[in-house]
């Protein structure tokens, strides 16, 4: 069993055990006292050179605890002061120590536009989304079927909210060429066994669809990292652990995109 199949056991149960207690409508009234979505592809688009797509990230399952003094709202507002386009922010309990409130706390503190880092596995969790203010879910090719795919991005549409299509191979970025959203991420780390690889991010490149918006995610630690993803025509990045273990947050950010 890979660890991306471990999470997603414990995200059905997860989902599972929400959905009982919280119906449709009560997710409509919780939407309801949200603002509109803001456009997160849109923003990533508007930026001249790198678009960072800032992650506000208390521990993962490869690294453990990230920071120790995590304070989701102020590591908000020193991303968006330091110039990133957007935030993600994860809210998977059980492998990222992440909550639920993080995102609706980061997203009070900002005005970017926030994506929800979870396992989607339900279009249900996209309203749920919505209902907790995001911007903007995660769709991972490696974790659905095309019929999963296609409903959760319904969702999102319906929602008005962006959808970041998460691929790691050649097959994958077929799968997600498939769908209608033109916001594809590469993950440099394998969520199966964690391993970083850029290599394959550059020769995926080249297999993305015309005119989409193309990120590059995980294990960017530096300027010199980006510098070298945009020599391969990328521009957008997703970046969390090199960020969140400096003490100084809106200069770390700066000094990488600036
Ligand atoms: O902390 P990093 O190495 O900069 O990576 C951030 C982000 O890309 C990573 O958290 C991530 C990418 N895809 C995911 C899917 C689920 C959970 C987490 C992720």
């Amino acid at each position: 069993m890979t660890m991306l199949d471990r999470i997603l056991e414990t995200k059905r149960a997860d989902v599972a055990a929400r959905k009982a207690t919280m119906s449709h409508a009560d997710l409509d009234a919780r939407i309801a006292t949200k603002s509109a979505p803001r456009g997160f592809r849109a923003a990533l688009d508007a930026k001249t050179g790198h678009a960072l797509i800032a992650e506000v990230k208390k521990a993962s399952p490869s690294k453990g605890l990230i920071r120790a003094d995590f304070d989701p709202p102020a590591h908000a507002h020193a991303y968006e002061n330091g110039g990133a386009a957007c935030l993600s922010v994860l809210t998977d309990e059980r492998w990222f120590q992440g909550a639920d409130i993080f995102l609706e706390q980061a997203r009070e503190a900002v005005s970017i536009p926030v994506l929800r880092k979870d396992f989607m596995v339900d279009p249900w969790q996209v309203h749920e989304s919505r209902a907790l203010g995001a911007d903007a879910i995660l769709i991972i090719v490696a974790a659905l079927d095309d019929t999963q795919m296609q409903e959760i991005e319904a969702a999102a549409v319906e929602c008005g909210m962006d959808a970041l299509i998460e691929v790691h191979d050649a097959a994958e970025m077929e799968r997600a060429a498939r769908l209608k959203s033109r916001l594809i991420g590469v993950n440099n780390r394998d969520l199966r066994d964690f391993t970083v690889d850029f290599q394959r991010t550059y020769e995926l490149v080249a297999h993305a669809p015309a005119g989409c918006t193309f990120v590059a995610e995980s294990g960017l630690t530096s300027r010199e990292d980006l510098d070298a993803m945009a020599e391969h025509g990328i521009h957008c990045f997703l970046v969390g652990e090199a960020l969140m273990r400096q003490q100084d947050v809106e200069a770390a950010t700066r000094a990488l995109i600036g």
